[in-house]
């Protein structure tokens, strides 16, 4: 079965994803997610300059190959740009291989290791009681993992605040919006967040917060700390991760657990934080960390250390990413959680698919192939529309992690 053709695909039905569609001799396609949010042309040019003319002739079946002869044939490795057009390829190709043996990813990988995989949600609000309510209302909706952020008193535009309900959408304007930001805001508020929380929803809802990469280590072992009698599932990026050695001291301070990894793109940058056991949970996700390929050896790596796979989910990340994530959840061992932000309908009309969220699980249905296709007469209808992602800055204008 040979590769006969590979097309990038650009859409933006509410925001923007580029897909690749991988075209066999044998009649069979697969699709992969090449998005990489507020850099997609970056990826697009990647794929179509240096990737496709390499693809075409290919045999559809040599997975393994394919990664290897784009990973280190370009002899520039790694980086998110680079990854993210591997991750496409290699999603792409397990499509095929599972619809060529006519049997859903899951089976390919070594069947289901559970009946579905646990996602959560995201509440957010602009201050503490909508936080409250949301969160009461993801619980109804049947989740039993809820992240929440909320609006910090005297911030302006503090990560995770929707401007609408269910899409927190950050990447709004052809230029980065800035935002402010404000440490001691945050940190004198987000333990009174959680005490609330945990008065108003009881003591076993998971509950889930995301720093965004904000902190110092030092703030981040206060801030883990101070949220130790409320019990987290996990704490998020509490620092930029290119700064390892900080996870050591932070775990020094906190037991609350730690979950970091969605700007990783190779198994490199989980390797120290997973062997010297400074995480929880590994955040790598099938379309910003190589595909699936890259994905199974970085759990096989964490489930020697008791780390587990809680992958990202936003919604910048396709429809394409969600199915092949779930089969790879539905497999992996040492699973924990994975993200669940719900898209648009917009978005999932041009992506029809075959997972399905039943009370606080997703299954990532039996179609054979990862189960998400894409409609390019629909997607045709919505050009690209340049978005980047904001910037922050502190109070005096220093420029800081958004
Ligand atoms: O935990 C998360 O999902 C976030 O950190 C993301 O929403 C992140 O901000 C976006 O994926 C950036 O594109």
């Amino acid at each position: 079965m040979k590769i006969s053709a590979a097309r990038v695909i650009v859409t933006c039905p509410g925001r923007n994803f580029v897909t690749l569609k991988i075209e066999t001799d044998a009649g069979v396609y697969g699709i992969g997610d090449a998005t990489l949010n507020g850099r997609e042309k970056a990826v697009v040019a990647y794929l179509e300059e240096h990737v496709v003319p390499v693809l075409i002739g290919r045999d559809a079946a040599r997975i393994e190959d394919a990664w290897q002869y784009l990973y280190r044939g370009a002899y520039w490795r790694r980086g998110p740009v680079t990854m993210t057009a591997i991750a496409a390829v290699d999603t792409a190709l397990w499509d095929i291989k599972a619809k060529a043996a006519n049997m859903p990813l899951y089976q390919l990988l070594g069947g289901a290791s559970r009946e579905g995989v646990l996602v959560y949600g995201h509440a957010n609000g602009a201050d503490v009681e909508q936080t409250v309510d949301e969160v009461g209302r993801y619980i109804e909706m049947g989740y039993k993992a809820v992240r929440a952020q909320s609006g910090v008193p005297g911030v302006k535009g503090a990560y995770g605040v929707a401007r609408g309900t269910m899409y927190y959408e950050p990447a709004d304007s052809a230029l980065p919006t800035e935002t402010v930001w404000d440490t001691t805001a945050y940190l004198n508020f987000v333990p009174k967040l959680f005490e609330r929380l945990r008065e108003a929803h009881g003591p076993d809802i998971e509950l889930l917060h995301d720093v965004h990469h904000r902190l110092t280590p030092i703030e981040a072992a206060r801030l883990g700390k101070a949220l130790e009698p409320f019990r987290l599932f996990w704490m998020e990026d509490p620092t930029p991760a290119e700064n390892q050695e900080a996870l050591r001291l932070i775990r020094q301070h906190t037991v609350t657990p730690i979950a970091i990894g969605e700007v990783f793109n190779s198994i490199h940058d989980c390797r120290a934080l997973i062997q010297e056991q400074l995480i929880d949970y590994i955040r790598t996700s099938v379309v910003h960390a190589g595909g699936i390929t890259q994905l199974r050896r970085i759990a096989d790596l964490a489930s020697l250390y008791q780390v587990r796979a809680g992958c990202h989910g936003a919604t910048d990340l396709s429809p394409v990413t969600m199915g092949a994530a779930l089969h790879f959840d539905l497999w992996v061992p040492n699973f924990g959680v994975q993200e669940y932000m719900r898209h648009t309908a917009e978005t999932d009309a041009v992506f029809p698919h075959a997972y399905r969220f039943s009370d606080g699980y997703l299954h990532p249905g039996d179609a054979p192939g990862h189960g998400v296709d894409i409609d390019e007469a629909l997607a045709k209808k919505y050009p690209y529309d340049p978005k980047q992602l904001p910037v922050a800055r502190l109070k005096d204008g220093t420029m800081w992690n958004w």
